[in-house]
């Protein structure tokens, strides 16, 4: 009789662990894990942001409230910055516009959270200065972000007191990520994990943790950085140490053979820039002409000749990360090819 019943619970135990294996299995094989790599700047996290915005609904409230000191903070460092380049290109703003410079040197340094009524109005005028934008216009040269000249036309809205960041500015601001972001969301019966790290050399040695059970890499790429130098070594070139980093990465023993889709960002940048910096300047076996499809075409067909191989395939998009429109089309052919092969890595199809 006891050995009957004992028999009965170990049947209902067994039962009740297998239900539970099935049950966590199907819930794997519905998990599909993304993860983000690039270099510093390329636009991992604007992603994750858009993600957000597009699948979540939008920004948390409480994560607004972070951005909008962080926004404020980056005026006046980027300022800062400027009025530094300034000095160092020699040039010589309007004698008023020269004192407030002075002053706000004196005032700003290791006090640079406190966008207060002077530094707003300090700021605007600095902004107004022709001088200055000419400087600006030699931004990666110093290190000054592109998107310093948005939030510098934007101060006065800015430093209001009852200021809550839109959308569009939690886009721009720029905030190097250390460790790793991850956005979760349910969409098409999958939950989907994307895994979002640290881009700036001494933040890579911290990916490997993430990268187990990954279905496909994003790899983003910020196509206007062919000019620029990178801000942790000066003396290499972004787009450059992209390439290098792909090659690296893509072709590592974790994701030979694993699916990748390749984010050619920052697309509104370089359109605007390649009219006016020759690329074969930075790229002297460029031969094509100055124009922005003739130059997509040559660094796409770079990155895919280093990361081509017959175990998987790479596909390949070219974006502007801060435009919610064009990113929810981009995004939504992400998703359906992501599916697609994680359908065939599980033998569906
Ligand atoms: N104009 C423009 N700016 C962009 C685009 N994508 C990203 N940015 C801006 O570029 C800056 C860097 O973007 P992030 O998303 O922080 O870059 P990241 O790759 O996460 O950088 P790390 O965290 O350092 O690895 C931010 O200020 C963004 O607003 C784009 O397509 N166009
Ligand atoms: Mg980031």
């Amino acid at each position: 009789m006891g050995s009957k019943s004992s028999k009965r619970r170990k049947n209902k135990r067994t039962q009740i662990i297998e239900e539970q294996l099935r049950t966590d299995s199907l819930k794997k094989s519905q998990q599909i894990k993304v993860i983000v790599l690039g270099a510093g700047d390329s636009g991992k996290t604007t992603l994750l942001k858009q993600m957000k915005i597009v699948f979540q609904g939008g920004i948390p409230e409480h994560d607004k409230k972070f951005f909008r000191d962080t926004i404020r903070a980056n005026i006046i460092n980027n300022m800062l910055t400027l009025l530094r380049a300034a000095e160092d290109l020699d040039v010589h703003l309007s004698e008023e516009n020269e004192k407030i410079a002075q002053f706000f040197f004196s005032s700003f340094i290791g006090d640079s959270d406190s966008l207060t009524e002077t530094a707003r109005d300090q700021v605007y005028q600095l902004w107004s200065d022709s001088q200055l934008k000419q400087v600006f216009e030699e931004r990666s040269k110093f290190q000054i972000a592109d998107q310093a000249g948005y939030f510098f036309d934007e101060v006065k809205r800015i430093a209001d007191p009852d200021y809550i960041p839109t959308n569009q500015d939690i886009l721009n601001c720029r905030i190097p990520t250390t460790g790793v972001n991850v956005v979760e969301f349910h969409l098409n019966n999958y939950h989907w994990q994307v895994v979002d790290v640290g881009g700036q050399r001494s933040e890579r040695r911290k990916w490997i943790h993430h990268f187990d059970d990954v279905s496909v890499i994003i790899f983003v790429v910020a196509l206007s950085e062919y000019n620029q130098r990178l801000f942790e070594d000066v003396s290499v070139n972004r787009m450059h140490e992209s390439l290098s980093l792909f090659n690296k990465t893509t072709n590592s023993e974790y994701f030979r053979s694993k699916n990748c889709i390749i984010l050619f960002n920052k697309l509104d940048l370089f359109a605007r820039k390649i009219k006016e910096v020759p690329l074969n300047q930075y790229f002297p076996e460029y031969h094509g002409d100055n124009n922005v499809e003739s130059g997509k075409e040559f660094f796409k067909q770079k990155f895919l000749t280093i990361g081509s191989n017959h175990q998987r395939h790479i596909f390949a998009h070219f974006t502007c990360a801060i435009d919610t429109e064009g990113m929810k089309l981009v995004l939504e052919s992400v998703n359906l090819c992501i599916i697609e092969n994680f359908l065939k890595d599980q033998g569906f199809v």
